[in-house]
């Protein structure tokens, strides 16, 4: 169990390699991740939400994040790989206290929908407090487009790499997730998939810490339609292309968020599972087929992030 992410970040933005850091909701979902990890040999964050705190503590933050930490712990402390566990998107300082609390890895301060000061500030502030207890902290310069929590951010306000230089400089974050043009969720991109790798060098360079690609999933289009024949509705679905990933990995990016690829591959062979084995009730037999789908999707995104066998 890694004590603060930077550890692994730091190998990986030295060696230009990704590490996935896969957002998790429950057991089944952090056994996949873990197993995929593991078998790629490869170093792993997995990642909690405010949203999936509150979803695993049925509402009670503290109780949350210590089953986060403890459920993490207990599988990390028997595989060979390192493991970390972060706080995705921490936005309410009670939230970010319990994760800390509770000893996570590592923690976001998602203030990038304040202006530049205001988000400086509460950064500092973070980082002073986490950086006491030895773990890592990322942030968020500019904006996702999409839906990000409860916030509707329109329009993506891409980074300024000048504001970069001076926000980690007076901040010391650890890691900081740059928006080049990448939203959350299953329907990316307004027209033609496009970053800005301009920017992201730029980032690189004037700031030169591990950085993070939020809103990263690919949405396979094999497995959306095969979510649509069992009666999704995902038509219009569109994610990150490989080979922009692997362009933005090569300038810089280190740390790379999957949540969407994994719920599409949930929903498609569950959907799948339950349409072909109709006298089925026993929960684990429709959950194993279907979560070891969602191994092999994490597996395969290991790989292409260049991950594997870097445990
Ligand atoms: O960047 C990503 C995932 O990007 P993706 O949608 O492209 O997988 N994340 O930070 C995951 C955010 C999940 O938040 P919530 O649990 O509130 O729905
Ligand atoms: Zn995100």
């Amino acid at each position: 169990y890694v004590k603060n992410t930077k550890e692994i970040l730091e190998k990986a933005s030295k060696e230009r390699y990704a590490i996935g850091a896969f957002n998790f909701n429950n057991m089944e979902f952090l056994q996949a991740i873990l197993e995929a990890a593991e078998e790629e040999k490869a170093p792993v964050i997995v990642a909690t939400s405010e949203g999936a705190i509150k979803y695993i503590g049925k509402g009670d933050i503290e109780t949350g994040a210590k089953l986060a930490v403890e459920m993490v712990r207990t599988y990390a402390e028997k595989l060979s790989v390192p493991v970390a566990l972060h706080l995705d998107h921490g936005r309410d300082f009670k939230v970010i206290m319990a994760a800390i609390k509770a000893g996570y890895s590592s923690v976001m301060i998602d203030a990038s929908h304040l202006p530049f000061e205001e988000n400086l500030r509460e950064t500092k502030r973070i980082v002073e407090i986490a950086h006491a207890v030895g773990i890592s902290v990322e942030a968020e310069l500019g904006k996702l487009k999409g839906i990000e929590d409860n916030v509707v951010e329109k329009e993506s306000v891409l980074v300024d790499p000048e504001e970069a230089k001076v926000f980690v400089k007076e901040t010391e974050v650890d890691f900081l997730a740059p928006a080049i043009g990448t939203s959350h969720g299953a329907f990316k991109f307004k027209g033609e998939a496009q970053l800005d790798f301009e920017r992201l060098k730029k980032v690189k360079e004037y700031t030169q810490i591990p950085l993070v690609l939020h809103g990263a999933s690919m949405v396979p289009q094999d497995i959306v339609k095969l979510a649509n024949e069992y009666g999704a509705e995902l038509s219009g679905a569109k994610g990150v292309p490989e080979d922009m990933l692997k362009k933005a990995i090569e300038l810089g990016i280190n740390k790379i968020n999957t949540d969407t690829d994994l719920r599409i591959t949930f929903v498609a062979y569950l959907r799948k599972v339950l349409s072909e084995d109709k006298s089925q009730i026993d929960p684990r037999k429709i959950f194993k087929p279907v979560f070891e789908q969602v191994k092999e999707i994490v597996k395969e995104r290991i790989r292409i992030f260049g991950s594997s066998g870097k445990a």
